[in-house]
C-alpha cells in the first residue's frame, strides 16, 4: 500500500453569513497517496477552493471547520498551531499555485529577487547572494523561461501569463513540497500555453515525487493529467474513480452531465449544457444537491442525502439509482 499524504475525514466547513453559519462543505472523505495526483473537479461554486483553502488553512475569518479531521503525512493540521503550522508546513511541505500568478508576484520587485528570497530562506540564510542567484537562474531555465540571466532582472509585469506561471511552479517546487495544491493554475492562459504548463508540471511532478490536488472546473484539462479525479458538487464529492474509470464508466449523473459538456467526449450528440446553477449556501435543496438539475431523480432523492458508496473496484459514487 502506498503512504497516504493526505487522509480528509468527514470534513464539514461552514461560512458565517449575516450571522449564522452556512454549511458548504459536507461529508468530504478523501485520501491522497505519495506521489499521486488527483483531480477535484466540478461546476463554479461547488466548494473546491475552500476545500484547497482549509487544507492549507487560508480560509478566511468568516469560515469555520465544523467538523471532521486533516491528517498530513500522519498529523492532525487542524490541531496545529498557526505558528507551527507556518514554520512547518505551509510553504514547505504543502504549497499552492493559484489562477492569478500576478495576484502572487509582487509587481515592485524584479522576478529574480522574489526568487532569491525562497531560496534564501530554505537556505536558512547560509548562502551568498551570489550562489543563490546561480541558483535562481537555473531554476528560471529548468521552467522553460528563455535567456534566464536577462529575465532574472526584469518585473512581473514584463513577464506573459504563462511566464508567471512557471515562474510561481518554479518557487512552489524550490522547497520540494510534498504536496502542492493548484488551483485552476492554468484558467487564465490560451490553450496552446495551458499545454505547456500541464506539460511542464507533469515533469516536475516526475522529478519530485509530489503529490497534487489538481482543482479545476474543467474534466478535459484534467484528463491527461490526474490519476484519479474526485467530482465535487455543491459542497459534495459526488463521485470518484481513477481517471480512466471515470471516463469510461461515468455513474454520478452529475459526473455524466460534465463529461456531455466536453467537446472531444460527446463526439455524436451536440455538445451539452448542464441546464441550471448550483445552488447558494443558502439555498442548498433537501435530499440530494443535484436533484434539481438531475433527469433521472425520483421520490427518494428528493428526502435523503445519498452517499458515497463504492460501486466497482475504487470506484465511488453517491447516488440512489445504484440502489435500484
Ligand atoms: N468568503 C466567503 N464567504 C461566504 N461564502 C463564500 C466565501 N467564499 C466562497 N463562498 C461561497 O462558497 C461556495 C463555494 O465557493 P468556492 O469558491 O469554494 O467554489 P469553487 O468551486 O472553487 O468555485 P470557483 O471556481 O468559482 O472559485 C459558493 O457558494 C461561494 O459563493
Amino acid at each position: 500500500m502506498p503512504d497516504k499524504i493526505l487522509k480528509i475525514n468527514n470534513l464539514a466547513v461552514e461560512y458565517r453569513n449575516k450571522g449564522k453559519y452556512l454549511r458548504v462543505l459536507q461529508d468530504i472523505n478523501l485520501e491522497l497517496d505519495s506521489g499521486e495526483i488527483l483531480a477535484l473537479v466540478g461546476e463554479s461554486g461547488s466548494g473546491k477552493s475552500t476545500l484547497g483553502k482549509t487544507i492549507l488553512r487560508l480560509l478566511p475569518d468568516s469560515a469555520r471547520i465544523a467538523e471532521g479531521s486533516i491528517f498530513f503525512k500522519g498529523k492532525d493540521i487542524c490541531n496545529l498551531s498557526e505558528k507551527d503550522f507556518n514554520d512547518q508546513i505551509r510553504g514547505q511541505e504543502m504549497a499552492m499555485v493559484i489562477q492569478n500568478p500576478q495576484n502572487a508576484l509582487n509587481p515592485v520587485f524584479k522576478v529574480g529577487t522574489q526568487i532569491l528570497d525562497v531560496l534564501y530562506f530554505k537556505s536558512k540564510k547560509q548562502k551568498s547572494r551570489k550562489e543563490l542567484k546561480k541558483e535562481a537562474v537555473e531554476i528560471l531555465k529548468k521552467v522553460g523561461i528563455s535567456d534566464p540571466e536577462y529575465r532574472f532582472g526584469e518585473y512581473p509585469h514584463q513577464f506573459s501569463g504563462g511566464m508567471k506561471q512557471r515562474v510561481m511552479l518554479a518557487m512552489a517546487f524550490i522547497s520540494n513540497p510534498s504536496l502542492l495544491i493548484a488551483d485552476e493554475p492554468t484558467t487564465a492562459l490560451d490553450l496552446t500555453v495551458e499545454a505547456q504548463i500541464l506539460n511542464l508540471l507533469s515533469n516536475l511532478v516526475d522529478e519530485y515525487k509530489t503529490s497534487i490536488l489538481y482543482i479545476s472546473h474543467d474534466l478535459g484539462v484534467v484528463a491527461g493529467l490526474s490519476d484519479r479525479i474526485a467530482v465535487m458538487y455543491a459542497g459534495r464529492i459526488v463521485e470518484v474513480a481513477q481517471t480512466r474509470e471515470l471516463f469510461d464508466h461515468p455513474n454520478h449523473p452529475y459526473t455524466e452531465a460534465l463529461l456531455k459538456c466536453l467537446p472531444d467526449y460527446q463526439k455524436t450528440e451536440e455538445l451539452q449544457t448542464i441546464p441550471g446553477q448550483v445552488p447558494d449556501l443558502d439555498n442548498y435543496p433537501p435530499g440530494c444537491n443535484f436533484h434539481p438539475r438531475c433527469s433521472y431523480s425520483f421520490g427518494r432523492c428528493r428526502q435523503e442525502d445519498p452517499r458515497l458508496e463504492e460501486i466497482a473496484s475504487e470506484h465511488f459514487s453517491a447516488c440512489f439509482l445504484n440502489d435500484r
